[in-house]
């Protein structure tokens, strides 16, 4: 794997643990994965949400050896994490799961002065701890046993870059990178790998329910991204986990981010990733104009959003 390529990740016969299973990409992998004929353990908190999507992990069954559970746990804090993973490994014979795909989380996008306390915490609960926690309890577990396996993190385009409306959610996202980033580091001592993918726009109901208090400028920006379906997402997801790479993206946009971003990650190609570079040094700036010229044309209508909503402006 990796530099010089070798046999592909095949998910055949091995234990994919899922957080965020119920739905959208979570859920999308998780039947993605069983298609592949993975063993698959789903976590989400709202168990009705969970028993229907298992019925969907169900229905690409491909052996009759495969073992399909779902779990309800809350994976946004260490003790909820860990009992999570516990009940997934229960199943397992107390074993480690081959692959962690931790793809829960959730975006409350608003503006930065109509955020409380409770908005800005629970985004790092929401972006950050959601996974970290997981990434955490399984790692030590991965270690006590000696278990060798595999640790994916989501992000999104905004945990590379990030503009108007996203103060709860971009700084949780770029965190997680910087998990993702020591890890892939760190846990090279107990032959674990670690990934991360940055999807763009995916159409989930998480997408539907962000929309709800999205400010109109925010959506606005986004129309350059055209979107992704989640299966979209999921497979690109999983091709990305084959080639071995550790940033994975799936669209243009986000892999012109990765490659002007890249820091200590690994690339994909040199010469591929150089050309993207050069592209986004060169393009970005024109974006940037363009998308900081309409957020000055939209103070007027901000200010008089502000007034109407009770913001005590002067
Ligand atoms: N949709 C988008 O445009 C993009 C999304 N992303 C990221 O991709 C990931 C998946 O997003 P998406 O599919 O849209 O999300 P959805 O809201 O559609 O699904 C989220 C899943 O996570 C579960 N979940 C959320 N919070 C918790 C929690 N505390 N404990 C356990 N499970 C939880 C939800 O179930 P339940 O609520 O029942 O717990 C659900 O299964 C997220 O990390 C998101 O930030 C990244 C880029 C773009
Ligand atoms: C030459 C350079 C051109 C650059 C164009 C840049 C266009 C910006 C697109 C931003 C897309 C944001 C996706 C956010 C997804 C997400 O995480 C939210 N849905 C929250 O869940």
């Amino acid at each position: 794997m990796g530099l010089f390529g070798g046999s592909k990740w095949n998910p055949a016969g091995k234990h994919c643990y899922v957080t965020g299973g119920s739905a959208g990409l979570g859920l999308s992998l998780a039947v993605l994965l069983a298609s592949h004929g993975a063993h698959v353990s789903i976590v989400a908190r709202d168990s009705r949400k969970l028993q229907d999507a298992l019925g969907k992990v169900e229905s690409a069954r491909v052996s009759n050896d495969q073992v399909f559970r779902q779990h309800s746990f809350s994976v946004g804090t260490a003790e909820g994490a860990s009992a999570a993973l516990q009940a997934v490994m229960d199943v397992h014979d107390g074993l480690t799961p081959d692959a962690v795909f931790l793809c829960a989380g959730k975006s409350t996008p608003k503006f930065f002065v109509e955020m409380t306390e409770q908005d800005l915490t629970e985004g790092m609960t929401n972006g950050y701890w959601v996974q970290a926690w997981t990434a955490w309890a399984v790692t030590k577990k991965m270690v006590e046993q000696q278990r060798k396996g595999k640790i994916c993190f989501v992000s999104s385009t905004l945990g590379y870059m990030s503009f108007i409306g996203y103060a709860s959610y971009s700084p949780p996202k770029h965190a997680l990178r910087g998990l993702a980033d020591t890890l892939r580091s760190e846990l090279i001592l107990y032959d674990i790998d670690v990934h991360i993918f940055f999807p763009p726009t995916m159409f989930t109901p998480g997408y539907e329910e962000e929309n709800k208090t999205k400010p109109k400028i925010t959506l606005k920006i986004e129309e350059d991204d055209s979107g992704l379906q989640p299966n979209q997402a999921a497979a690109g997801l999983l091709k990305g986990i084959q080639a071995g790479h550790a940033h994975i993206t799936a669209d243009l946009i986000t892999d012109l981010f990765r490659s002007s971003t890249r820091g200590s990650a690994p690339y994909h190609n040199f010469i591929y990733d150089s050309l993207l570079d050069a592209a986004a040094r060169i393009g970005l700036p024109f974006w940037r104009s363009q998308t900081d010229g309409l957020i000055r044309k939209h103070k007027a209508e901000h200010q008089q959003y502000l007034k109407q909503q009770g913001f005590p402006l002067r």
